[in-house]
């Protein structure tokens, strides 16, 4: 098996190739990442070291780039490549649309072209909008983005559908919560937080912190995606989420718990424009293929703060 996967040196394209050499050693993978800011430089000697590993620097908005990467023989393509920040689309959403909805397009066309088995789209349940209070998202409710991220996402998907509507191309789609774990660029949440209590810095909280995400443990979504590329139905959506809904003040306080530092730290700032109240997913569709999460919230936080705490210098440096 051959298997293209574009954003490969991100933060969930890196932990899934690293999930999928372990448990996929005989599949082949080409690994195609334009290293933005978010591109993790430490992976390449990982992708170097490793014989099924080809790595490939470029966007997938590069179609001459595509067409000799699926030269080489393409079976499957997970597409991880996105731009994923909210915050960034709000300052600056040009990027956002380029990457996520025409290097999808793009990408979508060449697959089509070289009639791939299969093309998976990594989505999110942002592309849902704000929940109230209660409910929870399935995959029949309405696409209703608030940012400008989350509209670029929605794009994608719409085009990854219709791509399978009028041409047939086998589609799947996977929306997940908000993932957590080793590798996430500081600027997402946890990270910030972390490395920002670490430094005896100030914990930037939006509103009133009581935003609620459902968190999900990054391995446990690699889990999911590679279930959905073996056994989930062609032209179908997948939701994904742990089930661990918590506001951002209950998720933070955890964090200075675990690192003993202390509540003063924690500074309300400026509402993010749009702001998401709440996002919770209905996963019983993944979980009748067989997933479940594995990763308690609290023990795959303690990793992931431990992961941090180890790697504080590297991480200064490099993220
Ligand atoms: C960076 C930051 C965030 N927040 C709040 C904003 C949100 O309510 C929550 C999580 O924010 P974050 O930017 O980490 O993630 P989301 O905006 O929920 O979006 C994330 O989860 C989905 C599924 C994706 O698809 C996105 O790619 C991913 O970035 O913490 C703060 O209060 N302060 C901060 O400094």
């Amino acid at each position: 098996m051959k298997v293209l996967v574009t954003g490969g040196a991100g933060f969930i394209g890196s932990n899934f190739l690293n999930y999928m050499s372990s448990e996929h050693p005989d599949d082949k993978f080409i690994i195609l990442d334009a290293m933005t800011y978010a591109g993790n430089h430490k992976h390449l000697i990982t992708f170097r070291k490793n014989p099924n590993f080809h790595f490939v620097k470029g966007s997938i908005t590069d179609r001459a780039l595509l067409e000799d990467i699926f030269k080489m023989g393409i079976d499957r393509i997970v597409n991880f490549a996105a731009e994923s920040h909210v915050d960034r689309s709000i300052l600056d959403p040009d990027i956002f649309v380029k990457t996520n909805i025409l290097g999808t397009q793009i990408l979508l066309d060449t697959a089509k072209k070289y009639a791939v088995e299969r093309f998976l789209q990594i989505s999110t349940d942002e592309v849902y909008g704000s929940l109230g209070e209660t409910g929870l998202f399935t995959e029949e409710t309405p696409l209703a983005p608030s940012s400008p991220y989350s509209a670029s996402k929605a794009g994608s998907d719409l085009l990854v559908i219709s791509y399978y509507q009028t041409y047939g191309l086998p589609v799947t789609i996977i929306r997940c919560s908000n993932n957590y774990g080793p590798y996430q660029f500081p600027e997402k949440l946890i990270p910030l937080v972390i490395m920002n209590a670490l430094n005896h810095k100030p914990l930037p909280i939006y509103g009133d912190g009581l935003n609620v995400r459902d968190w999900l443990y990054v391995e446990d979504h690699c889990r999911a995606i590679d279930l959905v590329m073996q056994k989930g139905k062609v032209g179908s959506v997948y939701n994904v989420g742990g089930n661990n809904e918590k506001t951002n003040l209950q998720i933070v306080k955890m964090i200075l718990a675990e690192l003993e530092k202390p509540e003063s730290l924690i500074t309300f700032v400026k509402d993010r424009p749009g702001h998401d109240r709440r996002y919770g997913i209905d996963a019983t569709k993944i979980k009748k293929l067989g997933w479940q999460p594995q990763y308690a919230l609290e023990f795959g936080l303690k990793k992931t703060i431990k992961w941090y705490v180890e790697n504080q210098g590297w991480v200064q440096e490099n993220m």
